[in-house]
């Protein structure tokens, strides 16, 4: 067994032994508090820039299949574990955690203490830290931890989205059948003629499926997946697709997704979705949410050590419904700072009261910091890939009307 430190900017320390992958690895430590879903949670490309501890204690006892990914590489920086269990059990399992790890380069600790870690980090707030085989200096280690360069003003989004637009038309896993439909890749331009490959003949536009761009800030493939089970045709652009190439793909709606780091690293997205309010219905998931929020001319700001697991509760202002959300997230959105008086508070935390949905009182806008698409976590939420179909079906209709 190999040792490994892992060491926090502030001068904590915590000796373990190595899993997955050998090396060194910087990131800002946070603690995830779902029991099961780490291959999600490994691959959500949210994570880049964080390293994560689970609090549950033994992960990877079901193994790792090839379903399971919600893109097709980890992004975390690191992983964090009491145990790895060895022995996966499970009848979709292909490998152990501990191999897929070591094959895709990602550096884990295990055999700390990670409910204190977990306090830690909740009485002082996420920080950067360091996980070495190398280097087991921990003042060598500190210092590195100290130095690196956090998630503030970063674009971390850039690293994960796609750089060309593709289209999207697979729906949800189902037991004994999988995956269903194909996802298909295009590289394309946005010329004419490539609009009308990547959509149906405008004869049949008034027609299902809704067709939704996706800006795509590192999304999850859940999300596609969900947007297309709801009815959507997705075509995914980067997130530096100007807002005039969007609208010019005629689109019934426009989808911002999540994504790693600070929001106010991507000011050239939040340009983007600033010329489309108005022009077409919005729905934004995490980071989408809060790119909206700044492009509405809100504000955001750093949580001390943000909310990551399934179980986190929100309570939906619009039904008085509590739902039990999956949440991914260390910024949130000041909604008072917006300065559009239609902005209305639709969702709240009930841990901490912080803001976990909007909409728009006039325009067809609406946003939540959580994850109705779960992956993992529970469903309750799944309502608001409906409520986004909803408002487009009633542009739709209005516009038929005048026609
Ligand atoms: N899951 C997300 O989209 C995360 C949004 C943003 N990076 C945050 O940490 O708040």
């Amino acid at each position: 067994m190999k040792q490994a430190l892992l060491t926090l900017a502030d001068g904590a320390i915590f000796e373990g032994v190595s899993f997955g992958a050998e090396g060194e690895t910087v990131g800002e430590v946070v603690f995830n508090t779902s029991m099961t879903g780490y291959q999600e949670v490994l691959t959500d490309p949210s994570y880049k820039g964080q390293m994560v501890v689970m609090t549950y204690p033994l992960i990877g006892n079901y193994g790792i299949n090839p379903e399971d990914v919600e893109s097709t590489v980890p992004a975390v920086e690191g992983f964090i574990v009491k145990e790895a269990s060895p022995y996966p059990s499970n009848w979709r399992s292909t490998r152990t955690l501990d191999s897929y790890l070591k094959e895709q380069g990602v550096v884990g600790i295990q055999g700390i203490d990670t409910r204190a870690l977990t306090r830690h980090l909740r009485d002082h707030g996420a920080m950067e830290g360091v996980i070495s085989t190398r280097d087991l200096n921990p003042d060598s280690l500190i210092a590195k931890a100290k130095a690196s360069p956090g998630l503030i003003g970063r674009d971390l989004v850039k690293e994960v989205a796609c750089t060309s637009p593709y289209t999207w038309r697979e729906g949800p896993w189902q037991l004994g059948k999988g995956y269903e439909g194909s996802f298909e890749f295009r590289v394309s331009s946005f010329e004419l003629a490539d609009q009308l490959a990547l959509f149906p003949n405008p004869s049949t536009l008034t027609h299902k499926p809704f067709r939704v761009v996706a800006y795509d800030c590192g999304i999850k493939l859940n999300i596609l997946r969900r947007l297309v089970e709801a009815g959507c045709d997705v075509t995914v652009v980067p997130p530096d697709t100007p807002a005039s190439t969007v609208m010019g793909l005629a689109p019934d709606g426009v989808f911002v997704s999540n994504g790693p780091g600070d929001p106010e690293g991507v000011p050239y997205l939040i340009d983007n979705v600033q010329k489309l309010i108005g022009a077409a219905p919005i729905f934004g998931i995490c980071l989408g949410h809060q790119i909206l929020g700044l492009a509405l001319g809100g504000r955001t700001y750093k949580l001390k050590f943000g909310h990551h697991g399934g179980n986190q509760p929100v309570k939906d202002l619009t039904t008085g419904k509590v739902e039990i959300t999956t949440q991914n997230h260390g910024f949130a959105l000041d909604i008072a700072s917006i300065p559009d008086k239609e902005i209305e508070l639709t969702h709240i935390n009930l841990n901490d009261q912080t803001v976990e949905g909007m909409r728009h009182r006039r325009l067809p806008i609406f946003s939540v910091q959580y994850h109705p698409e779960a992956s993992p976590g529970p469903h309750d939420a799944s309502y608001l890939f409906q409520r986004f179909v909803d408002l487009m079906a009633s542009k739709r209709n209005r516009e038929g009307a005048k026609g």
